[in-house]
């Protein structure tokens, strides 16, 4: 079984082997995290060539070499060759580095979800490598589910709960007025537009009242 968890990866040294679409996709969401982004592949994607002139990644325009994984904190092999993805495998485990490996479920030991995101929401699937297409899929018919209004509920729930923090001491007291909140109807009103009455039963629930 793998383990969930969602990584902070500002300022952190990434590096991904590879420059194909594959790579582009992972560096995408590794740049969008503002990560510091080194790519080593012989050549790259238009849009990645691109990032490199403007400085956004740095490219080392060569092939993969013995000592280039060390020194990161996280690594994505992305060449379509087993045998180099391996190579920067096992230099990166070797080092306890995280390690991804795009094209052989043998190897790396994470691997990257699909990801929904609205705002502060980031809903990861993953189906354990089993049909990554399907954790695509499963990712586009969630992106009809949760709309704009997500978004709104979740800016809402966070001033909420900061008001609530800062003005009722007692633990269960600010569990319950926040359980109520979640389970209320604010994401309703808020999903058929009636933002004013979304307020008001916010208003409601913290004075007690809802
Ligand atoms: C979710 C997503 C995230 C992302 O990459 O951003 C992701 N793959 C996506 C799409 C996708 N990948 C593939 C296809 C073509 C259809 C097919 O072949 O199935 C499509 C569909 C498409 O491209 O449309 C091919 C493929 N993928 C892997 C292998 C190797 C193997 O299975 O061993 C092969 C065969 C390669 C070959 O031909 O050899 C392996 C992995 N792909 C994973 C993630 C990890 C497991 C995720 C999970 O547990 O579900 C894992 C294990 C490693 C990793 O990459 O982390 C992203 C959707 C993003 C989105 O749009 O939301
Ligand atoms: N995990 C996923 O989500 C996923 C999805 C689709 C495909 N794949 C698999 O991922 C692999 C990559 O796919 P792609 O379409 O980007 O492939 P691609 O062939 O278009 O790109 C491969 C890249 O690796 C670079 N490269 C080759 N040898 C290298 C070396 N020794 N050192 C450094 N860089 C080197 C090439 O210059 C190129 O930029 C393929 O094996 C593909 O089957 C994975």
């Amino acid at each position: 079984m793998l383990y969930g968890a969602f990584l902070q990866l500002a300022g952190r040294r990434c590096l991904v082997v590879g420059g194909g679409p594959v790579a582009e996709r992972k560096i995408t969401g590794l740049l969008d995290c503002r990560a510091d982004v080194t790519v080593i592949a012989p050549s790259l994607t238009p849009p990645l060539l691109k990032l490199a002139e403007h400085g956004t990644l740095s490219w080392e325009a060569r092939p993969f070499q013995a000592g280039d994984a060390a020194p990161y904190f996280l690594i994505i092999a992305a060449t379509s060759s087993r045998d180099v993805n391996l190579a920067v495998y096992e230099e990166g485990e070797r080092h306890g580095r995280l390690v991804n490996v795009v094209n052989d479920q043998r190897f790396g030991n994470f691997t990257v979800p699909a990801l929904l995101r609205r705002g502060p929401l980031t809903v990861g699937i993953s189906t354990s490598g089993a049909a990554p297409v399907v954790a695509k899929k499963l990712r586009e018919e969630l992106e009809a589910f949760f709309g704009p209004e997500i978004e709104q509920f979740l800016h809402l729930m966070a001033d909420a709960r900061t008001r609530i923090l800062a003005e009722v001491p007692d633990g269960a007291a600010r569990t319950e007025l926040l359980r109520r909140l979640a389970n209320s109807e604010l994401l309703q009103l808020l999903r058929a537009g009636h933002t004013a009455a979304a307020h008001e039963l916010l208003e409601r629930i913290l004075g007690g009242r809802g």
